[in-house]
Formats: structure tokens, sequence, C-alpha cells
């Protein structure tokens, strides 16, 4: 991941928000390891108490006390640990999805998606345990260790030595397994997200993979990522399976020297009997802490490993949002409804602005020197052969990307000095692919206006040519769609897209190649809609059908990321070569698809289908394809269409 690193304090801010039962937890899990730690020392008293024959009855009932408390304690603190672990994740998840939600699109399309979502839910997961479990482990079992050394020093500091000594090989051995138990957790996790995003690059080209009968080689890739995660989850487990082992060889090792030395020296008196079991009370006590340390460390470093990839990914740059005060005023939007709220009647600033625009993904420039102007009002056709920049002129328009230099400038004001909001309430955008989610019909037409009325909500639908596809489903607007919209053809979808967008009531209505799907009858349906749509606000349409393109009021033409020309369809058949090319190609392909629609018995083709006669006597009066362009002087530029 290329995201720059997170702010420093992030894990440090969830884990502050916490303190309280994290503190808690701690405090609770302290009083245990005091009533763990007093338990040897009246075992002792008691083996002292019954050697002189006095009453231990007292004794009994403080150690079963003792052990009833150890229980308590240490389930409450399990439980205020493991609610703080649990907010923890909340937190992050809530935090991380925020993040990615308002990422800088250049680099959030720099991440692959499924290490994204791995990171997400996976990741976050694993960090709990980090920072509360094993953490809290490492603490409170230290401090048991801590606690009984010091216990044992009093008792008899040779035999401590004689403990620490044979730990200290084991221990120094255990620190170095889980040095590498981090790097190779964070391989593992690495490996993890590997998968998990090459999974759904397949899932969400499932039909391709299908249509290509790529299943087995797609299964073998992602056997090979499987593979390679289960490779370095290995690693994991050998190291980790070392850990305790290496440990209970210290400890086995320390018990029977102390077994031995002492009982040699209870022998021959210098070592009480009492003292001795108390001694080695306080070892069998360390044995499981010990070991529990030492694991939880293990724990801890996979989880670090997890801490490092959600720092990474709370580290991706935002979409900055300016909040200059140079924004517009709440309600300054147009209206679909009566057009009253548009902000400034004709002759005022254009809808949208290009000004010298120059823009490159990476290092790869796309447009270069791009100026045009949409006027407030009418249907403005950006065309072009594919690649030619015409889906980055409208990713540019919602801020998607920033321009390397020149301006975008929306209704007078630069966008570089407009949030997001303003600027995408008032552009409505409808993408290529047509994106609809899962959920209702109702619910994905008002995802840009959830407050939407009722009249609305029909106005838009019926505008899109969408109502006698509701009126036909059982459920109507509440009809269910699945995943991508599955339930809809790919011409509804458009038309759904199209209506979301509609009811966002835009100033600007970009669309691109909105009428891809759309057989004759409902382009020229959703033709009339925008025609009507275009007296309010500026619709500008991405289109390859040649009956759109010769509607508007004016068509910019790119070419390889510059305006080649603009004017209506008429002045640019007869000056442009370009557009002529392009215009002839798409007649062409039109005639072709009448002819299909012909022979498939279907009506034929209203006007709507062809080009109205003007414009097929323009078109086939043309020159044919291939011709070179017209000198440049014989067009009216860019600069002069403003
Ligand atoms: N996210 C991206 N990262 C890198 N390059 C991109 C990206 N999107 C588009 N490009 C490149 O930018 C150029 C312009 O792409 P764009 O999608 O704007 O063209 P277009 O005119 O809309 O094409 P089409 O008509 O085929 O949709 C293309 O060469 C494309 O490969």
């Amino acid at each position: 991941m290329t995201a720059a690193p997170a702010p420093r304090g992030l894990i440090r801010e969830l884990t502050r928000a916490q303190r309280r039962l994290l503190l808690g937890g701690v405090l609770l899990g302290m009083a245990g390891v005091v009533s763990t730690l007093v338990q040897p020392q009246i075992v002792s008293r008691l083996i002292a108490a019954a050697g002189q024959h006095r009453p231990v009855a007292g004794l009994i009932t403080l150690l079963a006390v003792l052990f009833l408390a150890d229980a308590a304690l240490s389930s409450t603190q399990g439980y205020l640990i493991g609610r703080a672990g649990e907010n923890i994740v909340r937190d992050a998840r809530v935090l991380l999805a925020g993040k990615v939600l308002r990422a800088d699109l250049a680099h959030l399309n720099a991440q692959r998606q499924g290490d994204v979502h791995t990171r997400l839910v996976g990741d976050t997961a694993l960090m709990k345990i980090a920072l509360t479990q094993s953490l809290a482990q490492i603490i409170l079992n230290g401090l048991v260790v801590v606690g009984g050394t010091l216990m044992m020093a009093l008792i008899d500091v040779w035999l401590l030595l004689l403990t620490v000594g044979c730990l200290g090989v084991a221990s120094a051995a255990s620190v170095w397994l889980a040095r590498g138990l981090r790097k190779a957790a964070l391989a593992n996790r690495e490996d993890t997200g590997e998968f998990g995003a090459d999974l759904q690059r397949v899932l969400a080209a499932l039909p391709t993979v299908k249509a290509a009968s790529a299943e087995g080689r797609e299964e073998s890739r992602l056997a090979g990522l499987a593979d390679q995660a289960r490779r370095s989850g290995n690693r994991v487990t050998v190291l980790n399976a070392l850990l305790s082992p290496v440990l209970n060889v210290g400890l086995q090792a320390s018990l029977a020297a102390v077994m031995g030395v002492g009982m040699a020296r209870v022998a021959t008196g210098s070592l009480g009997v009492a003292d001795f079991t108390a001694f080695t009370m306080y070892l069998f006590y360390l044995v499981s802490p010990l070991v529990l340390v030492f694991i939880s460390i293990g724990v801890y470093q996979q989880g670090r490993a997890a801490v490092q990839r959600v720092d990474e990914l709370a580290g991706l740059p935002q979409e900055d949002d300016p909040a200059s005060g140079e924004g517009y005023a709440p309600g300054d939007r147009s209206s679909l409804g009566d057009g009253s709220g548009i902000p400034a009647p004709d002759g005022g600033h254009p809808a949208v602005e290009f000004r010298d625009v120059g823009f490159g993904y990476g290092d790869r420039p796309v447009l270069e020197g791009v100026s045009f102007t949409i006027p407030r009002r009418g249907l403005t056709a950006l065309v072009g052969v594919s690649g030619a920049g015409k889906t980055t002129v409208f990713q540019l328009i919602e801020r998607f990307y920033r321009p390397g230099h020149g301006a975008v400038v929306l209704d007078g004001k630069d966008i570089a000095h407009l949030s997001p909001a303003e600027i995408r309430g008032r552009v409505g955008y409808v993408q290529q692919d047509s994106a609809a989610m899962r959920g209702t019909l109702r619910e994905n037409i008002v995802y840009a206006a959830p407050d939407a009325a009722e009249a609305d909500i029909a106005e838009a639908v019926e505008l899109a040519g969408l109502a006698d596809v509701v009126a036909a489903l059982p459920d109507g607007l509440d009809t269910r769609l699945g995943d991508q919209g599955i339930g809809l053809s790919g011409g509804q979808r458009q038309r759904l897209c199209v209506a979301r967008a509609l009811l966002q009531k835009p100033a600007v209505i970009l669309l691109d190649e909105a009428t891809a799907h759309l057989d004759s009858d409902a382009e020229a349906a959703l033709r009339d809609s925008l025609r009507r749509i275009a007296r309010r606000c500026a619709v500008v349409a991405i289109a390859h059908r040649i009956s759109t393109v010769v509607e508007a009021d004016r068509i910019v033409v790119l070419d390889a990321g510059r305006v080649r020309a603009v004017g209506t369809h008429q002045q640019l058949l007869q000056n442009d070569g370009l557009y002529r090319r392009l215009a002839t190609a798409q007649f062409a392909d039109n005639a072709l698809a009448g002819s299909a629609a012909g022979s498939a018995a279907r009506p034929a083709a209203g006007p709507s289908t062809a080009p109205s006669a003007g414009s097929a006597a323009g078109l086939s009066a043309g020159p044919p394809a291939g011709e070179p362009s017209p000198a440049p002087s014989a067009l009216p530029t860019a600069g002069a269409a403003r």
C-alpha cells in the first residue's frame, strides 16, 4: 500500500476513548494479582500454624475467600477488557469506512479493493486482540511474574537466582522468536489481503469469467494465492508452536533445579519447610503467567502487523474540503419542477467552464489546454474517438480528480474552492457503467436526494422513461434489486441512473453514454425528456448515437485530449473532418442497426431512430470516411465559441 503514513496518534486515540473500561479492567486485574500473590503466604502460615497446633479455620476461610475473589476479579476484568476491545473495533471500522468513503480517488484507485476490505474487516479484528486482550494479559501476567519474583526474593535470594538463571536463556530465545513472529504475521496479513483482493476481482467479473470459460484458470490463480497465504501462515504457526515449548523447557529446568537444591537445603536445615513450600508455590504460580506473557507477546506481535495495516489505511489521502466560504448559499440550486431555483437568468455565468485545463493520470497526460464553456441551458454533446478524454472531462467537473493546471469553473466559481458536497449537489452524474446498488428501486432512485417528495420521484421516473418499467413490476418502486442492480436490464439500469440524477435537481446533468443500452423507442423517449430538461438546466452528454448528437445545441469535439472544434452538427459536418468521419460511421452503424431491427420483424423505427431528413442529407452529403480535416481556420474554435 502506497498511502501516506497515518497520524501516529490514531491507535492512541482509539485506545484513549476506551480508557475507562481498560483502566477498570487493569485495576481489577491488579487486585486479582495481589490476591494471587498473597495465597502462597497464607499457605505458608497455614503450614506453620498447623505445625504449631494453632487454630487454622480463619486462614482456611481467608484462603477460600481469596480463591473466589480471584475468580470473580478475573472474569470481570476479562469482560471489561473484551468490551473495550469490541468498542475499539467498532470505532476503527467507522473511522476507516469514513476515510475510504472520503478518500481521494486517485489514491484509492491505486489500492486493490479486496485488500481494503481485508484491512477494514479482518485486520481491525486482529488489532482488537493486540490492543486489548494480549496487552492486558502482558500487563497483568507480567505483574504476577514481577510480584512473584519479589516475593521469592524475600524468601530466598539464592534459589531465585537459580530460577532466573534457568529461565533467562529460555526467555531470551522466546523474545527472539516473538520478533520473528511479527514479521511472519505481517507477511501473512499481506498474503491474506492479496487473496481477498483477487477474490473480489473475480467476483466482480464473474459473468466475464464464465463467458471466457476461465473458471479453471481463476481457480488455479486463487489456489496459488491461497497457497502463498498458507505458507506464510505456516511460518506463523511454527514460530507460535516454538514459543511455549522453549519457555517450558526453561521452566522445567528451573523447577528441577529449585527442587533439587531446595530439598538439599531443607535437609541441611538452612531453609525451613514453610519457606520452601511457599517458594515452590510461587514458582508454580509463575509457570502459567510466564507462559501467558510470552504467548501474549506473540499474539501482540501478530496484532501489531494488523495495526500497521490499519494505520496505513487510515493514512489514505482524503478529498480536501476547502470550505473557503466561496460556496453557494443554501438552497441555491436549480429545480426541475419549475426552474425557479436556477440561480441566475441566462446571460449569467456559464454552467461550466474549462479554462486551459491540463490533466494526466500519474505521468500520462490525458487532457491538454482544454477550454470550452457550457451554457446554463441546452444540450451540449461531447464527442470524440474512444480514449479522447471525454469521461475524464466529466470526472474533472465532479472533482474526482484535480486538474494539473488551469481551472474548472462551475457557475462562475473555481471548483478548487468549493467543497465536494457543493460541487456534487449541483451536478448530476450518470456514469458510463450505470451504477445501481442492492436495495429497492426507490432506494436507488432517491439515493442522492433521500428526502425527495413522492411527486418529484414520480416526475423523475416519468422523465427518465422508467414509468412503464415500474408499472410492470409487481412491487413497483419497492421491487428489490440484487448487487449492481441485478434484476433490471442494462437499459433499465441506465434509466434508473438518469432518474436518480434528475431527482437531485442539479444545475448541470452529465450523461456518459446514458443512451448506449437503450432501444430506439426508449432512446427517443429519453431524448424527448432531455430536451425538456435542457430548457431548464445544462445537459452535457457524451453520446455515440448520432440521433442524440444531431439534436445538441452545441457539440464539443475532443481529439487526443484537446478541444478540436465546437459548433452545431451542420457547422461541424461542413468544417471538421474528424466529426464528419465520426458522424458518417455512426450513421452507417445506425443504418445497420435499423436493418437488423427490421429483419427481426420489429416495428419500423420511428422518426427518432434515424437522423432527421436534413441531418441525414447532411451526413450522406459529407465526404467519405478518412478524408483529411479541413483547415482549422474554417472552424468555430473553442475560444470563439465561448
Ligand atoms: N483511472 C485511470 N487511470 C489511468 N488512466 C486512465 C484512467 N481513466 C482513463 N484513463 C486513460 O485516459 C484516457 C482517456 O480516458 P477517458 O475514459 O476519458 O476516454 P473517453 O474519451 O471517455 O473514452 P470512451 O469513449 O472509450 O469512454 C484513456 O487513454 C484512458 O486509458
